[in-house]
């Protein structure tokens, strides 16, 4: 894509949602609202502190992924991911997904056609019979299953608190928030432990992650200190660093809450890169919100009126994935 140089790049913003994960007063909510549509709707991307996730979860949430993905390759293939896109549960090695072939369709971005290098591990509700869990045996890794069903749902509390902020900047109504609020169960979400090896010879900018948008309501990311995740300004044209801050995870607008926002919040383009040096391993941690997938995701009418212009037609999440996988042929939120 061509950067437009004239502009100056702003850094990604952060917002504090603490206002949201504690009893305060409506009025500080409403601020933090403010905030976030004011600073985070163009680019659909924002960096988050206040979130309440405790950083002796995540350190321990990092530990576990580090041990998962240390186990010797035959032990991973004990939980493999199925060949077709669901359930999309359990581990897959390097190069299986080319996140942005997505991408290839709507921009010309560099690393289009480049293979993702990375390794994965997902999980989501016991309780979901279609994207059902696929477990390793225990004895490969004891406590592996307790824990991450343990973070699973405590996930689920913060995209919880993050959906009132979102809504609120919506500035919806009742019966418009409680259906926004329903597409959140939790029994669709996905957590995701991530693992980039490290690149031998970076030459100049390696990609680890092609661009794209998740398909997901919104996405929460958690990272360590090796950073290289960035997001597109729609502005300017170019990729913005997300750098590793301790307290702050990245939120990321997907396409689900674009189109139900009728385009008010844009789905966050973003990629992982390398850029030359950085050779060592990355990891990271996605979890999706996600609507089930008979959920209907409309514009709200209340958005639609204010923008005097419906942009798009109501779909349900199976429909729009599906024709995400006859498109492009990848299998990926
Ligand atoms: O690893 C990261 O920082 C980003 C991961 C991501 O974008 C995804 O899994 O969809
Ligand atoms: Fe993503």
């Amino acid at each position: 894509m061509t950067p437009n140089a004239a502009l100056p790049n702003p850094p990604i913003p952060i917002i504090d949602i603490s206002a949201f994960t504690s009893n305060v007063a409506q009025e500080a909510r409403q601020l933090t609202a403010q905030q976030l549509a004011k600073l985070g709707a163009k680019n659909g991307c924002v960096g988050i502190s206040g979130h309440g996730v405790s950083s002796a979860l995540l350190e321990e949430a990092f530990q576990v992924a580090h041990k998962f993905f240390d186990l010797p390759y035959e032990d991973k293939m004990k939980a493999p991911h199925p060949d077709g896109p669901i359930p999309h549960r359990g581990y897959s090695g390097s190069g299986r997904e080319r996140a942005a072939n997505k991408t290839a369709l709507e921009t010309n971005d560099d690393y289009s056609n480049v293979a993702d290098v990375k390794e994965i591990y997902e999980l989501g509700s016991d309780k979901n019979t279609l994207q059902y869990n696929i477990w390793l045996p225990e004895h490969v890794l004891p406590g592996f299953r307790d824990f991450t069903t343990k973070l699973f749902w405590e996930l689920h509390k913060t995209s919880q608190a993050i959906l009132e902020a979102l809504i609120m900047s919506l500035d919806l109504t009742t019966e418009e928030a409680d259906s926004v609020r329903s597409l959140n169960t939790g029994h669709e979400n996905q957590l995701r432990l991530l693992h980039y090896p490290a690149v031998p010879n970076p030459t100049n900018e390696n990609s680890r992650l092609g661009a794209h948008t998740d398909w997901s309501l919104f996405t929460l990311l958690f990272q360590d200190d090796h950073g290289g995740l960035e997001f597109l300004d729609r502005q300017t044209n170019t990729f913005i660093p997300a750098s590793p801050k301790d307290g702050v995870l990245y939120m990321n607008i997907g396409d689900m809450f674009q189109r139900l926002s009728n385009e008010f919040y844009a789905s966050a383009m973003h990629r992982v890169v390398t850029r030359l040096g950085k050779t060592a391993p990355r990891y990271s941690i996605p979890y999706f919100a996600i609507p089930g997938p008979d959920d209907i995701v409309r514009p709200q009418p209340s958005r639609v009126a204010v923008d005097g212009k419906q942009v798009y037609e109501p779909v349900t999440f199976s429909e729009y994935s599906m024709k995400m996988f006859e498109t492009i042929n990848v299998y990926d939120t």
